[in-house]
């Protein structure tokens, strides 16, 4: 997946960059992205499937750099909500919304559905201070891997389960992370390590698995 030990991820989200950098790094890869191609054309994310748009974003960039591209399409899917925003987590709120503007809609619809979990129904910890656990909810990860001289994919999937508090902590990772509740650690998302982070989310889970297959691939 490299040239020159580099890969490119066919992303705009910094968050999604400072993760992959920090997995890679460890594999003494370096990784770029679509910061570094500021002329690449903007990707209309109009798949049916987390799995259909990291295949675009790949394939789209792939084909513009000539060389082989990683792409990333990710969200989150709540229960109470019948598991939106899922593929439009991005722009909940919105075209280009903020993370914090998605994650006051996320809210905002979870207070209007009177959403809530039932504490003695959560295996793990839940939160020792007054808040609330409001709905059951997953993260989801598509990453697609494009070979633009073969023209093939490869491909893998991640999802972690937790709940939506209605409390944010923590300042790590970014987008939806602060207001997800972790019962196995007892920690929202955003309270994790990079590595913890890596360990256990969709995007590590996915990238774990695209490298076994590119492993047993060789
Ligand atoms: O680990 C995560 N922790 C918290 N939130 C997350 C995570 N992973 C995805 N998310 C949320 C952020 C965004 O609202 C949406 C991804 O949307 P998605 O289209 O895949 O990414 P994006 O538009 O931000 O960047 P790009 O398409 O250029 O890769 O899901
Ligand atoms: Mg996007």
């Amino acid at each position: 997946m490299t040239a020159g030990g580099t890969v490119v991820v066919a992303t705009k989200n910094a968050g999604k960059v400072r993760e992959f950098a920090h997995a890679f790094g460890k594999m003494g890869l370096q990784v770029v992205s679509m910061f570094d191609y500021p002329d690449l054309p903007d990707i209309v994310e109009d798949g049916a499937t987390f799995s259909e748009n990291a295949r675009k974003k790949a394939k789209t960039v792939a084909e513009a750099l000539h060389m082989m591209v990683l792409a990333d399409d990710s969200g989150l899917e709540v229960e109470a909500l019948g598991g939106r925003p899922g593929i439009y987590s991005a722009r909940y709120a919105g075209e280009s919304a903020s993370d914090a503007l998605n994650n006051a809609k996320l809210l905002d619809e979870l207070a209007l559905e009177g959403a809530a979990v039932q504490r003695d129904t959560v295996q793990g910890s839940i939160p020792q201070n007054d808040s609330l656990l409001l709905s059951k909810a997953r993260f989801v990860c598509a990453l697609a891997l494009y070979n633009p001289s073969s023209g093939s994919f490869v491909e893998a999937e991640g999802t972690v389960e937790g709940f939506i508090t209605d409390t944010p902590s923590g300042a790590g990772g970014f987008g939806y992370d602060p207001l997800f509740w972790l019962a196995s650690h007892g920690r929202t998302m955003a309270e994790l390590s990079k590595d913890e982070k890596q360990a256990i989310s969709h995007r590590g889970q996915a990238l774990a698995s695209l490298l076994i297959q590119l492993e047993n691939a060789q």
